[in-house]
């Protein structure tokens, strides 16, 4: 058989070369059809942060436009807090040339802001080298709020036991770390079944309220913590560098009751609504878990019952 002629050689090099040309083509019309309909943010962009490729579903962000978009940097495209966080996020995917994953949060073009989550990784060129970074974003929104209503008490808004449960060993640690003094304070409504049975449940849920501002009030720093433990009982953990400022506080939640002047005519000796609360201390370097706390709290509180109510009992 007779050698290929150069002509026959380049009519199957130029097939080869259209085969391979079909299937890219087939290959990019299979990743367009991804990004166009993928229900998540997909993008790229320079390393000076302007965007490079935005998939479609980029059109659910406030003031999006696809005219501009691409091409434009973050900082042209979003607030400057937002850009701000997104522009470093980018940066530490670039420098650190590894995925990193944030929580990054945008407006919807329905003005909702949106939590995404989103990694982001640096793309590489052929000597190996960043030349640019990719964003996938995942709108977790509703699971965040779905978490959030977990641990939540419909009626007043505070956390409910189940957040206490989860929450109490990182204070218990962080009290320690701090050597302050952890306090655990347990609250209840004096005679609410009755003042339930005289005024009715619906107004018995506006007492229950009441207390929940009463103690949003008081506890009002950074890292102190309210609960609605369950029906009408409530539970205040806290930090303090002594009793006293845990009474104090405790003190101050009572005071701001008795302001509230909430009518409890089968509530003697005051007829208004009163509350009775037992506070149990936990000091730096005592070995006390949860359930012992929060039995020394209740027996305090059960003192505060058996004492009159309307007082705070250690
Ligand atoms: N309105 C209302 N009442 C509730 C709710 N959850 C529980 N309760 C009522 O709260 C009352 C709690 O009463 P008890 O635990 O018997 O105690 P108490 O009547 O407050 O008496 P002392 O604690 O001894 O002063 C019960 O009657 C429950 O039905 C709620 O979400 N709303």
């Amino acid at each position: 058989m007779d050698a290929p002629t150069s002509e026959q050689l380049l009519l199957e090099e130029n097939a080869r070369l259209r085969r391979e040309l079909d299937a890219l083509r087939q290959q990019a019309r299979i990743f367009q059809a991804i990004l166009d309909n993928a229900p998540i943010l997909i993008s790229t962009k320079d390393l000076e942060g302007r965007v490079t490729m935005a998939n479609r579903h980029f059109e659910i962000l406030d003031g999006y436009d696809a005219a501009t978009f691409v091409g434009a940097n973050v900082f042209d495209l979003f607030p400057p807090e937002i850009a701000e966080q997104l522009w470093r996020n980018d940066r530490r995917a670039a420098l650190e040339r590894r995925a990193v994953h944030e929580e990054e949060s945008v407006y919807h073009c329905d003005k909702t802001l949106h939590t995404y989550l989103t990694t982001k990784f640096p793309l590489y060129g052929e000597q190996n080298e960043v030349i640019a970074t990719c964003a996938v974003s995942t709108d977790i929104t509703e699971t965040r709020q779905a978490e959030n209503d977990s641990v939540t008490d419909e009626l007043t808004g505070l956390k409910n036991r189940r957040y206490f449960n989860m929450r109490f060993h990182e204070e218990q640690m962080r009290a320690l770390r701090d050597n302050r003094l952890l306090c655990l304070l347990l609250l209840d409504v004096d005679r609410f079944k009755e003042y339930n049975d005289h005024y009715g449940h619906p107004q018995g849920d506006a007492v229950l309220k009441a207390v929940a501002a009463c103690i949003r009030g008081a506890l009002n720093r950074g890292g102190d913590l309210c609960f609605r433990i369950g029906g009408d009982e409530f539970a205040c953990l806290f930090s303090a560098s002594g009793e006293e400022e845990c009474l104090a506080l405790a003190r101050q939640i009572h005071t701001a009751m008795a302001a509230c002047a909430m009518a409890h005519q089968d509530n003697p000796p005051t007829g208004m609504v009163t509350l009775s609360s037992g506070a149990a201390f936990l000091h730096p370097g005592v070995s006390l878990d949860q359930d012992a706390l929060y039995e020394l709290a209740d027996q305090a509180l059960y003192r505060a019952k058996h004492q009159g109510r309307n007082r705070v009992s250690t």
